[in-house]
């Protein structure tokens, strides 16, 4: 297993933990809304990152926003073996094919 997938195991995990004990479970409990505003934040500090060329900081917050991803995919029961099955599925087709196949 690699890392990716041992993190969306155990933000799976955390749904209807303490939220106490873990920020994931906190986030979870605030509902998708809040989790789909967090990875937006996180995606922005990404952004800038990036238009700034920090690739130091773009690295880590690349990280942070991995890891939102998932917790807004978890709140809203979207499985990340799901969304590997999507890029899998488009492995081997062109990005100019992908467009046109979404009309
Ligand atoms: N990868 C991460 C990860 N990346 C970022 N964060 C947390 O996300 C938060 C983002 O920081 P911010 O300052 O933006 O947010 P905040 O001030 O804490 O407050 P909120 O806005 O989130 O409420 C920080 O508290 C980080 O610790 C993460 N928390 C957990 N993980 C992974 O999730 C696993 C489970 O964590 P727990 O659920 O806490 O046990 C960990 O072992 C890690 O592998």
């Amino acid at each position: 297993m690699n890392v990716l997938d041992r993190l969306a195991e155990t933000i799976a995990g955390r749904a209807g933990a303490d939220p106490e004990s873990s920020h994931t479970a906190r986030m979870l409990a605030k509902g998708p809304e809040k989790c789909a505003e967090k990875f937006g934040e996180e995606a922005i500090e990404a952004i800038i990152e990036a238009a700034k060329g920090d690739t130091d900081k773009l690295t880590y917050e690349a990280a942070d926003v991995l890891y939102h991803l998932m917790v807004m995919l978890t709140a809203r029961g979207v499985a990340w073996s799901d969304v590997l099955a999507e890029l899998e599925r488009r492995e081997g087709t062109s990005g100019i094919a992908e467009k046109a196949s979404r009309g």
